[in-house]
C-alpha cells in the first residue's frame, strides 16, 4: 500500500518503521510546513498530527476520496462534521483514540467492570492519565473515551470532569505530565473498605503505531465510518 503520513512527529516516524516493515511504501511525509502536496498518490492516509491540525487533514483525505485514519486527540468537537462529510462523499474514515490491542482489550474491561459496579453505590469512580510533558491535550482522548464508557454502563454517572469535581455525578479525571511516559491510564473504583484498580501501562509507542497500520490495511477498499471494534472484530 501506498501510505501518507500526516505528521512526522514521534508517532509518524513510529509507524514509519512499522509501515515499512510490513512492506507498504511511505510516499508522503507531511508535516506543519507542507501546505502544498497532492494527497491522491496515497491510499490511504494516517493522521498523527496536532489537535489544530487533525480536521483539516481528515477533510482534504475525504474530498479527495483517500481513506484515512486519525489518531490525533483533543479535535473532537469537530467528530461530527468529518461523520458528515464522510458520509457525504462515500469516503472511508476512523478515528480512534488509542490504537493499541492492549487499549482495545482495557476499554470492553472499563465497560464490563462499570456494568457491575452500577448498583454498588458505595464505591466512587476516579481515573488518572499520565503522559509525557509534550502532550497538548488533557485529559488524554483515552481518558475520555473510558469516561465514556462508564457513563453508557453506570447509571451513577453522566460527565467528567478534568482534576476537581463539583458534580457528584461526574467522574474526575486527573491528568498528570511525567518525564517521556507514552501512556498509563488507571480506573479506580474506591470505598470505605477498599479499592478495586485496573490499569494500562504502554511501554513504548510500538502499539499505537502498530494498531494504526493494521487500521489502515483494514480499512481500504471500504466505505463507511469506522471505529477500533469494527477492525478488531469487538461487538
Ligand atoms: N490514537 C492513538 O493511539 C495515539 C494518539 N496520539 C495522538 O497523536 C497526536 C500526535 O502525537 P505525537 O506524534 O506524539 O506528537 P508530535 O508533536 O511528536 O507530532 C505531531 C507532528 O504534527 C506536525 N504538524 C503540525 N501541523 C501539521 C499539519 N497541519 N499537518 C501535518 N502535521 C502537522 C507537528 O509539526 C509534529 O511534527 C497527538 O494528538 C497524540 O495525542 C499519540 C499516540 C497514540
Ligand atoms: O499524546 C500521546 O502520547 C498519547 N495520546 C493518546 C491519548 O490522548 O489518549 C493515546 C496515548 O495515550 C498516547
Amino acid at each position: 500500500m501506498k501510505i501518507a503520513l500526516l505528521g512526522y512527529g514521534r508517532m509518524g516516524q513510529t509507524i514509519e518503521k512499522i509501515a515499512i516493515s510490513r512492506g507498504h511504501d511511505v510516499v508522503l511525509k507531511i508535516d506543519k510546513d507542507d501546505v502544498d502536496y497532492d494527497i491522491t498518490q496515497a491510499d490511504v492516509a494516517i493522521d498523527f498530527s496536532l489537535p489544530t491540525a487533525a480536521f483539516g487533514n481528515i477533510t482534504n483525505c475525504i474530498n479527495n476520496n483517500v481513506p484515512v485514519v486519525s489518531g490525533t486527540t483533543g479535535w473532537l468537537e469537530n467528530y461530527n462534521k468529518a461523520v458528515t462529510l464522510c458520509n457525504d462523499k462515500k469516503g472511508a474514515f476512523i478515528y480512534a483514540s488509542n490504537f493499541s490491542l492492549g487499549v482495545n482489550i482495557f476499554f470492553e474491561l472499563n465497560k464490563t467492570l462499570a456494568k457491575m459496579m452500577s448498583n454498588l453505590k458505595q464505591y466512587n469512580v476516579t481515573m488518572e492519565e499520565i503522559h509525557h510533558t509534550k502532550k497538548l491535550d488533557a485529559p488524554s482522548g483515552t481518558a475520555i473515551t473510558l469516561a465514556e464508557g462508564v457513563i453508557e454502563n453506570n447509571t451513577n454517572y453522566n460527565a467528567w470532569e478534568l482534576n476537581e469535581t463539583k458534580n457528584n455525578n461526574a467522574i474526575p479525571i486527573v491528568a498528570k505530565r511525567i518525564g517521556d511516559v507514552p501512556g498509563t491510564h488507571v480506573v479506580n473504583y474506591a470505598s470505605e473498605v477498599d479499592t478495586i484498580n485496573i490499569e494500562h501501562v504502554a511501554h513504548n509507542r510500538q502499539g499505537f503505531a502498530l494498531g494504526a497500520v493494521v487500521a489502515a490495511e483494514w480499512l481500504v477498499g471500504k466505505t463507511g465510518v469506522f471505529s477500533m471494534n469494527d477492525v478488531l472484530g469487538i461487538k
